[in-house]
């Protein structure tokens, strides 16, 4: 068995002025080139888990280490080669062009006040193609539609170019070709030898795309196998507390919900 490039042992996690834990005794491991799903409930720690691996926010207790190093002894640069994360949603203030904005993500490749060369904007540029935004380069972002954004925070992170790229719900606003085609994109990286972890609501998708699913229950519970052990019936009916059947066409799940 490969060694896992992301490793979570025993984290606790509260945020400040929070009443109760969010993690307990949360351990996982995600292995090199793997596609992985977390599915929960809504509010049961997804993101907080995505942001914790990203150092952004500290556990009270347990370690976390990416590459075989605890993440503390990464400088910001070096985390943003390693980690990237495509939010569930962005803020944007400034009237960026689509292709400045996306350019962004090749801050941890230059040096401090670098501004970024002819090859960071073919990178950019190539990303943006990557998501069948490339036509749309030079229109000011704060203009996109959820969807189209989505895509542009997706493409901002494949700009990064980072080992283990970490999304948060990132087909939650997409249409079902630009699923299809996000689908592809991440197949894609997996290929080039990259980790992608990814929270999402749709059990379809996790069961068609992931190496690995994670299960994370109300309870701190967590479940972690291949999406065929792991995505059962009894399962989801378990963490989401409502009847759940798992149907089989043409070799893929289809989720039933009453
Ligand atoms: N900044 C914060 N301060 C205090 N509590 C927070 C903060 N951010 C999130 N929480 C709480 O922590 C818990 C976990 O939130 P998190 O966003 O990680 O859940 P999630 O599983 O990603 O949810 P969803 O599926 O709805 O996106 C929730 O109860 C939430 O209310």
């Amino acid at each position: 068995m490969t060694d896992p490039i992301v490793k979570l042992d025993q984290i606790r996690f509260h945020y400040s002025g929070g009443e109760r834990d969010v993690l307990r005794q949360l351990s996982l491991e995600i292995r090199k080139g793997d596609i992985v799903a977390i599915l929960g409930p809504n509010g049961v720690g997804k993101t907080t888990l995505l942001h914790l691996i990203l150092g952004w926010l500290k556990p009270e207790e347990g370690s976390i280490s990416v590459n075989g190093k605890p993440i503390s002894e990464y400088g910001r640069k070096e985390m943003g080669k390693m980690t990237g994360l495509v939010p569930q949603d962005e803020h944007i203030t400034f009237d960026y062009s689509l292709l400045e904005y996306v350019l962004h993500g090749r801050y941890p490749h230059l040096k401090s006040l670098e501004a970024p060369g002819p090859e960071d904007r073919i990178i950019a540029l190539e990303s943006l193609k990557r998501v069948g935004m490339d036509t749309l380069a030079e229109r000011p972002v704060t203009h996109l539609s959820g969807g189209e954004k989505q895509l542009v925070l997706i493409a901002r992170s494949l700009t990064q170019e980072p080992s283990v790229v970490l999304l948060d719900e990132p087909m939650s606003n997409l249409d079902i070709a630009n699923k299809r085609m996000i689908i592809n994109v991440l197949r894609s990286l997996k290929k080039e030898g990259v980790t992608i972890l990814f929270t999402t609501h749709e059990p379809e998708i996790a069961a068609t795309l992931c190496d690995s699913v994670i299960l994370m229950g109300r309870d701190k519970h967590i479940e972690q196998g291949p999406a065929d052990a792991i995505l059962t019936g009894d399962a989801l009916s378990r963490i989401y507390e409502i009847p759940v059947d798992i149907v089989s066409h043409d070799g893929r799940k289809i989720i039933m919900w009453y």
